[in-house]
């Protein structure tokens, strides 16, 4: 049987393409979309595609009347927590595109999750490309103390930082020893030009830049004595990149209970 996906954010730039993928699919099937904007549409219709026969909701409580397996998010910031707590309330797993949450969100969605006895996976970014990074950039910080993320993003993305930058930051400050830099408390000046500290162990220091010309791009820069390391990743203007990783994703959400965060939590 065809594994059912809710899918909310069906008409945003990342649900659109997976609206096509899962049709595309043999063995995922479109249970539910939600969309405010285009509530009563159909979803297919919706997306630029021929007609699936799946109303839009304009609610996730609504879609889910609907039964389905999991469900994949892309809305938006202040949506994605509630979305996800009614989803495991509902019985379903959850896979979570949307940027947005904190470290204390995802400590609640992994107990809720638990008590639910289902899966959430999340990730900051679904690409592959953009997975290495933060792969490579974990292999760095075992030899390398001094790390710092540079994230740039669109003059209109809502959230900061990214989420593939406070994912990989929250990720290094665990990996990594203490910095040599001064520490920002011993600054003069303006030190909220050293950007925000990231992370529980030794925190990161996250920059991000909002302006026309970017996409989404991320940047860990390394420095030794004499010498520097930058791992970077550029996404392109498709949402192309994150379609295979949300639905490897919702094919593996099942398959564990509680929260797990990144793409490679679930690679082989
Ligand atoms: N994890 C990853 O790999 C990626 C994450 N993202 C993140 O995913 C999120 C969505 O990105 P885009 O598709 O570019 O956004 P978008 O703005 O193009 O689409 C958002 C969608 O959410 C729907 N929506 C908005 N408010 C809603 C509500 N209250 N209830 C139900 N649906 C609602 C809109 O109708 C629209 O369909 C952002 O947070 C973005 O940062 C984007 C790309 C990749
Ligand atoms: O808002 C976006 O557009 C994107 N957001 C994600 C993030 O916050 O990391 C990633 C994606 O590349 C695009």
């Amino acid at each position: 049987m065809a594994l059912r996906i809710t899918l909310a954010g069906s008409t945003g730039w990342v649900g659109k393409a997976l609206v096509a993928a899962i049709a595309a699919s043999d063995d995922l099937v479109l249970a539910g979309a939600v969309s405010r904007s285009a509530a009563g549409q159909d979803a297919g219709e919706a997306a630029g595609l021929s007609r699936l026969g799946v109303p839009i909701s304009a609610t996730l409580e609504e879609a889910l009347r609907e039964p389905s397996d999991v469900v994949i998010d892309y809305t938006k910031p202040d949506v994605v927590k509630a979305n996800t707590l009614t989803a495991l309330a509902q019985g379903r797993h959850v896979v979570v595109g949307t940027s947005g949450l904190s470290a204390e969100d995802y400590t609640e969605i992994d107990g809720e999750a638990q008590k639910a006895g289902r899966g959430v996976l999340a990730a900051g970014n679904f690409s592959i490309t953009a997975t290495l990074l933060r792969r490579f950039a974990l292999e760095a910080a075992r030899y390398v103390p001094d790390v710092e993320v540079i994230d740039y993003a669109s003059a209109k993305k809502p959230d900061t930082p990214s989420g593939t930058a406070r994912e990989l930051a929250e990720l290094l400050s665990e990996a990594r020893q203490p910095a040599t830099s001064k520490p920002v408390a011993e600054l003069t000046g303006v030190r909220e030009t050293r950007g925000g500290a990231l992370g529980a162990k030794e925190p990161v220091q996250v920059h991000s830049l909002r302006m026309p010309s970017f996409v989404l791009s991320c940047e860990a820069v390394f420095g030794a004595d004499n010498e520097r390391l930058v791992i970077r990743h550029d996404a392109g203007s498709s949402a192309a990149p994150y379609v295979a990783g949300t639905l490897l994703a919702a094919r593996r959400v099942g398959s564990f209970t509680g929260l797990r965060r990144g793409l490679d939590t679930i690679m082989d």
